[in-house]
């Protein structure tokens, strides 16, 4: 419990219920008074806003279990109001003059641009929103502009053209994809460095909120739309690597995850089951784990420090490169961002051949609600997780498949686990069928898909043919819980 005395800002005669009582707001940012007992609010984590109401200041607040009560921990933030008297009106001007310089003091986003997927997940976000997110941002006294997404790849066009300079944060209320096209809309701007430091926010209202999952996880905090929201006013922000998927000119930029095989196929053929909800990847995955393919196919990669044992040494040669070399390329396309400037050739790569089952690499921990792909993996350490899966017993694939929920499965024995800072994916035929080829799949969106797979006709971004991923270490800037 804090009692450590702190200078007063400002400290005043007050009525609360009824009773006079002193209010003090400490240059440590707690404002107390005496209510039946010693009571509290931290500005920073508890305190929204405030109004005034003739002689009333008015807080504005959320907190946990027991209201205001000092230091009390625990879970679930109500929203409540604080209501104090003054009893010298002379003194309303200085206590709002004193709560608003310690609120700007905190670096809070004042305006927002908030995009809404109507159609994302459960179709619940413009619920979440009424429900959730407006009732705090109004709490906390920030302007925003609502931007229903229309269509696919409409926040990216936004994101793309969007005069920047009004807003103080991008706040998504959807799941990972619209904050991944909005990532690559800022990335596709002229102004690409200053624009990629525009802080976003992601509010979980898909089907898949892995990385609001792992950013409220991160603290301990459920994955609630709440908790998401009350992250973003706080305004704490911490950076966030950016990986750049390239084959040839295309580029995409990814912030989750890129995955190839097992766990691609139940992502993307799992869709025929969508009536079912989030059963059908529990459905769709024991089909494949009973059904298991395996792919041909060779991964190259730079090991992060500490894992240079895995695969057999190789070298990367200019051929090995996935794209026009940087000298090549137009002089309209250097204006744009085009991946992190890292000297490939001088780098200790390996190599591992197939055939593989599944290849996943993450950049976060959670992919989904559910799933902890990778335990160890860290919003900006400039490295992605790479989980590989060779052959395994079905029985093991099982539990294995089970153990995603909590991480365990990286440390299955049929299963290799590193950090890579660069990565080459050679994608090949499965090996039961080789008229049959995979998906390759990156933040929820279908990278490629391969001769006879699910809905191979449809055009995606990418071939199913070589492509290369590259870091950027802490590109991007996230609100954070921490
Ligand atoms: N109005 C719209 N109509 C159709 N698609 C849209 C619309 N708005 C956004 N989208 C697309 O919906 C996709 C999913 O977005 P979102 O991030 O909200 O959810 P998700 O969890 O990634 O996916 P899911 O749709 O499975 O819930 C994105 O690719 C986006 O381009």
């Amino acid at each position: 419990m804090e009692q450590t005395e702190a200078s007063p800002l400002v400290s005043d005669r007050v009525v609360v219920n009824g009773t006079v009582t002193s209010l003090t707001l400490s240059e440590n940012g707690l404002l107390r008074w005496w209510e039946g007992g010693q009571r509290c609010l931290a500005m920073e984590k508890e305190v929204l806003g405030f109004s005034t109401d003739g002689p009333k200041i008015k807080i504005r607040a959320v907190v946990q279990g027991g209201a205001g009560i000092c230091c009390v921990a625990g879970r679930g933030s109500v929203r409540k109001e604080f209501v104090f008297q003054l009893l010298s009106e002379d003194m309303q001007s200085l206590w709002c003059q004193k709560l608003r310089e310690y609120i700007d003091s905190l670096g809070r986003p004042k305006r927002l641009l908030v995009f809404l997927n109507p159609f994302g997940g459960s179709r619940s976000a413009s619920k979440i929103f009424i429900d959730h997110v407006r009732p705090l941002l109004e709490d906390a006294d920030i302007q925003f502009t609502l931007q229903e997404t229309q269509y696919q790849l409409h926040a990216k066009e936004v994101a793309k053209t969007l005069d920047l300079s009004k807003y103080d944060g991008i706040v998504c209320v959807s799941g990972d994809g619209i904050m991944v096209e909005v990532v690559n809309g800022l990335l596709e701007r002229e102004d690409w460095e200053a624009a990629i430091k525009m802080p976003l926010g992601v509010v979980p209202a898909g089907t898949g909120n892995g990385m609001a999952k792992s950013l409220l996880d991160s603290v301990g905090e459920p994955c609630t739309a709440s908790n998401a929201v009350l992250a973003i006013i706080r305004g704490r922000k911490r950076s966030l690597d950016v990986a750049t998927i390239s084959q040839g000119e295309t580029k995409f930029f990814s912030v989750l995850m890129l995955a190839w095989g097992l766990i691609a196929d139940i992502d993307i053929e799992s869709e025929k089951y969508r009536w079912m909800g989030r059963a059908r990847i529990d459905f769709y995955a024991l089909q494949r784990v009973i059904n298991l393919r395996q792919y041909n196919g060779r991964i190259t990669f730079v090991p992060a420090p500490g894992f240079e044992d895995y695969g057999e040494p190789t070298s990367y040669s200019v051929h090995d490169e996935c794209g026009p070399s940087h000298e090549e390329e137009p002089v309209k396309f250097q204006r744009y961002y085009h991946g992190p400037d890292a000297n490939l050739e001088n780098m200790e790569w390996r190599t591992i051949e197939g055939p593989f089952v599944s290849v996943w690499l993450h950049n976060v921990p959670w992919g989904s609600e559910d799933t902890m792909a990778a335990p160890q993996a860290k919003f900006s350490d400039g490295y992605l997780d790479l989980i590989i899966m060779k052959n395994c017993p079905k029985l093991a694939l099982l539990s294995l498949v089970t153990g995603l929920n909590n991480g365990s499965h990286v440390n299955s024995p049929y299963v290799m686990y590193f950090k890579v800072k660069a990565f080459i994916l050679e994608p090949g035929v499965r090996t039961d069928d080789p008229t049959k080829e995979g998906i390759i799949d990156s933040d929820g969106e279908v990278l490629a898909r391969g001769k006879g797979t699910y809905k191979c006709e449809q055009k995606t971004l990418m071939t199913y043919d070589k492509l290369q991923i590259t870091v950027d270490q802490g590109l991007a800037t996230i609100f954070s819980p921490v």
